[in-house]
Order: C-alpha cells, then structure tokens, then sequence
C-alpha cells in the first residue's frame, strides 16, 4: 500500500511539497496553524505566488473536480498524528529578533503538538533549514513526549528548492540528503523518493549534523558566489573595469560555473540572509571562529551592496539629500516570479531613499500586496510607466522579464529625466542608450 504522508507548515515549502508528494502518487494531509491558508489550499489555491503551484493543487486537492483526490489539509493534529507514515516537518525557521541566531520556537512548538498524537510506527521528517545540532536536540524530545507505541522516530532531509522554481525543483530535484538513525528510515525515505532516484538524482544517506550542515553550507557557498562577484564589481568601478564580461569570461571555467555571478544589489530572501547569519551564530557557539569571520565578510559585502545603490542613485542626482526628488522603483519581490518580499534588497533600497526624503514609487508585478503590507509608506504605481511618470531616476532592483520586455522610448516619454540604475545588471544598456537614456549599473562602464 502507498505511504501516507503528512505535511506540517504548508507555506514556501510546504505546500509545494505537500503538492508534490501528492503528484509523486501517496496520499498527503497537510496542516497549518494559520486557518486562511488552510482555507485556501482546500479550495485548490497556493497561499503565495508560485509558478505551476495551483495547477497541481487543483490536480490533487480532495473536492475538486477532475483531482485525484489523494491531497487534503486541516487543522486538527490528532487527525494528522493517526494519518501518516512519514510526517514532514516545513516550520520557518527565522533569524531572532535583534540577534543573528536562528528562532527554533516554531518548529520547537511543531513537534511539541505532533509529538502526543502520533501512532506508530511513525517517522517525522525534518525539512526545515536549522542550526546544526538541532535533530539531535529534537530526536531526545521525541523520544521523550510520544506515545511509547508510537515507536517514533526522526530523520532530517534538507530542501533545496529556489522559489519561482519550487515544483520543478522538488519534483526534479538535483540530489536528496537525507540524514538517519536507522536502516527503517532510510528504507522509508528510499519509498518516498523512489520516483526521483529512479530518475537518476543522486541520494546521499548521511548522519544528522552533516545533512543539516549540506542545507546551510550550500546557502553559504551560493551566497559567498554573490559577494565574491560583488567584490569584483567594486574593483571593476574603481578601474573603470566591466563585470558583466569579467563574470562570463570566469564564467566559462567549469571549475567556477557561470550561475550565481550576477552583480547588483545582492542577495535577499527568506533564506540566504538568515540562514548565513544563523551559521554564524552557531559556529560562534561552537567555537568555530574561520567560519564565522569568513561568513561575516560575504554578510557585510552583500549589506554594503544595498547602501551602495543608494549613493549611486544619490550621485546621479546630482549628489545631496533625495528631498523632492521623484524616484521610480521597478521591484519589490527579492527576486522574479515570486511575490516574496522577506528581507527583499529592492524594498530596503526603496525604503532607505524614502527614509531620506525622496519620494519613491514602487511597481512590482507580483510583489505588490506583500510590499504595501511591509511598507505601507511607500507610493505605489498598478503600471512600470505609472511608477515612472515624473522621474527624475528610475532604478531596476529586481529583474522581472517584464522588466526586460519594456520600451525605452515609451518609458522615456513617461520620465522627467531619463536616467536609469540597473541594480541587477540584467538590461540591456545598448538598449537604454539608444533611447536616450543614460544608463549605469555598478562595476559596468559609463558608456
Ligand atoms: N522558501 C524556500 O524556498 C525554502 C525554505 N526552506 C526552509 O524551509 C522552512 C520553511 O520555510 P518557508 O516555507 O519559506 O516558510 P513559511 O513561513 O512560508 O512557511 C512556514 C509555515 O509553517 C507554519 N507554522 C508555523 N508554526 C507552526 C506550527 N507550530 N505548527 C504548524 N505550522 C506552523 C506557518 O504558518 C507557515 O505557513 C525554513 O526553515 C526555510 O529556511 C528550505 C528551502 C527552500
Ligand atoms: O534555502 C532556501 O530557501 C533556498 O535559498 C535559495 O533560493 P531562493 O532564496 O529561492 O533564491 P535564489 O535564486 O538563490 O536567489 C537568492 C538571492 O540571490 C540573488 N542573486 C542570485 C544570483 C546572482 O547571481 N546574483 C544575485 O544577487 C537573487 O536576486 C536573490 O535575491 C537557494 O538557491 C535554494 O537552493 C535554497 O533551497
């Protein structure tokens, strides 16, 4: 018989694989703690803008004409500790308030409602980005706090799906990582992923503090790309150096890949940002002091980063405060096809030009609702030409296609000045100038 599933936490993550441990043919029951994204994902809907989610929602949900039925949600963890064979655990896993350490409260609080309502046997599955150390911690709180028929116990298996690909990425992933105690688990997670390995992704069967250390050394390697690039940029700028072509060219070299070498405005997210700082934290815990030193750095590049594009935007005013002046913003979602907003570069940047008297109008294709939920005190335009009427600059901080799709010389008919900063290097600069504006992007040459 096909395993049963459980998905606990059914945002980003969560409902993604929700969905796709629903495609891959077992029957799943989500839950969350939050009723209107429950209320949702029954009706066939994602509580977020993913691309291809609601059609494999609506393929799967239960009472939806057409779906195969196997996908349903609640809110009731008795209902879900008698349901599953295997049970995943998708909590957030933030940065605290005020520090750099990980909050472990949600997931803490997960278990402790999961943990007296499961029935044996049962595996509980954690898939949430954590501190290492922490499947540990939580294997000794099972043990403790469910039933002892339950015969319960943990495994950790990290995600690493990108948003605006997260069902082709879960689907197709690039390698599973699973960390176990026992022959049973990994014989359990083999059957989940059965289809995927079958299609040749590799599985790596490892002990608990190396998998969580796969999830958060990867987001460092990923985000440590990024800064290095960045770094380049500056000296590029200092040179007069481009480093559109300084990255393809390094690019070329299969030992260094040409992904993740755009420059710009840096990383954001609700992962990258938090997660590197919640591995300082903890290597600083464990007395780790390279790591924590060598991830500081790529932390502090990538925040200078943001900073930087407001000086250049301040410099191509004309140098002094934003005080009255008009400044289009295209973006707000911390990078296309998304609608996430967490910790987004683009609204930082906005956000610090508003602080400082400019008056900035926002434009997101999908960001929209988020952006005016997080910063209500921004302008906001329903067009790119709306947001840029009256400009006296228009900065590009998150590089939509729709972004790339627009006219120059429609847009330069909207501007008051044409005068664009391509904070993610991913215009075409021949392009712009052709219509009159001046163009400029950090680590790029002037003309
Ligand atoms: N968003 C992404 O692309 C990826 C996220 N991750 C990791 O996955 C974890 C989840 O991230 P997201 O899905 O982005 O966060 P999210 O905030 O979108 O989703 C977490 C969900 O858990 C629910 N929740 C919180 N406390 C709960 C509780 N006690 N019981 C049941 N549900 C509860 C929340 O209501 C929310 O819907 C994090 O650790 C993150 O670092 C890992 C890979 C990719
Ligand atoms: O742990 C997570 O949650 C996920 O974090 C990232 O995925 P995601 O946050 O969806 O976004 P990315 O595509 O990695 O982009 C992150 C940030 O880096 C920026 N970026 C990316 C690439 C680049 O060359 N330059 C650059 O500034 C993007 O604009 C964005 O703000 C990782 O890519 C996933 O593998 C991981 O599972």
């Amino acid at each position: 018989m096909a395993l049963k599933i459980t998905v606990i936490g059914t945002g980003y993550l969560g409902a993604t694989h929700a969905a796709a441990m629903a495609e891959l043919g077992f029957e799943v029951l989500g839950l969350d703690v939050v009723p209107e994204k429950i209320a949702m994902l029954q009706r066939g809907e994602a509580p977020m803008f993913e691309p291809g989610l609601d059609e494999l929602l609506r393929k799967h949900v239960a009472g939806i004409e057409g779906s195969s039925g196997r996908l349903r949600f609640t809110q009731d963890w008795a209902e879900v500790g008698a349901f599953g064979d295997v049970h995943f655990l998708c909590i957030n896993t933030p940065q605290k308030h005020g520090e750099y350490a990980c909050d472990m409260s949600y997931v803490d609080s997960a278990i402790a409602s999961l943990a007296p309502h499961l029935t044996g046997p049962a595996l509980v599955v954690g898939k949430s980005t954590v501190p290492v150390g922490s499947a540990d911690r939580l294997a000794r709180y099972l043990a403790d706090h469910s039933p002892a028929g339950a015969d319960a116990e943990l495994a950790w298996n990290p995600e690493f799906l990108r948003e605006g690909f997260a069902v082709q990425d879960t689907l197709h992933p690039d390698r599973i990582v699973v960390g176990v105690r026992s022959e049973r688990a990994e014989k359990l997670l083999r059957e989940v992923y059965a289809t995927p390995v079958a299609e040749g992704t590799p599985f790596v069967v490892t002990d608990f503090p190396t998998a969580e250390l796969v999830k958060t050394s990867a987001n460092s390697f990923l985000a440590t790309k990024i800064s290095f690039i960045n770094a380049m940029a500056e000296m590029c700028e200092a040179s007069g150096g481009d480093v559109a072509k300084l990255a393809e060219a390094i690019g070329y070299d299969d030992r260094i890949g040409r992904k993740f070498l755009r420059a710009g405005i840096g990383f954001g997210g609700g992962c990258l940002p938090k997660d590197i700082r919640a591995f300082m934290a903890r290597a600083g815990e464990l007395g780790a002091d390279q790591a924590l030193t060598f991830l500081r750095e790529i932390d502090s590049i990538n925040m200078r980063q943001r900073g930087q594009m407001v000086e250049l935007a301040r410099e191509a005013l004309g140098g002094g405060p934003f005080l009255g002046k008009r400044v289009a913003v295209l973006g707000a979602t911390f990078k296309p096809d998304t609608d996430d907003v967490r910790d987004s570069p683009a609204l930082n940047v906005a956000g610090q030009i508003h602080l400082q008297g400019g008056q900035v109008t926002v434009y997101d294709p999908m960001g929209m609702e988020n952006a005016r939920r997080v910063f209500p005190t921004l302008g906001y335009a329903d067009t790119a030409v709306e947001a840029v009427r009256g400009a006296d600059v228009v900065l590009h901080l998150t590089e939509w296609r729709e972004f790339r799709e627009l006219d120059p010389a429609a847009l330069g008919e909207a501007a008051a000045v044409r005068l664009i900063l391509d904070g993610r290097n991913s215009l075409d600069p021949v392009l712009w100038r052709k219509a009159g504006w001046t163009y400029r992007a950090m680590g790029r040459p002037t003309a």
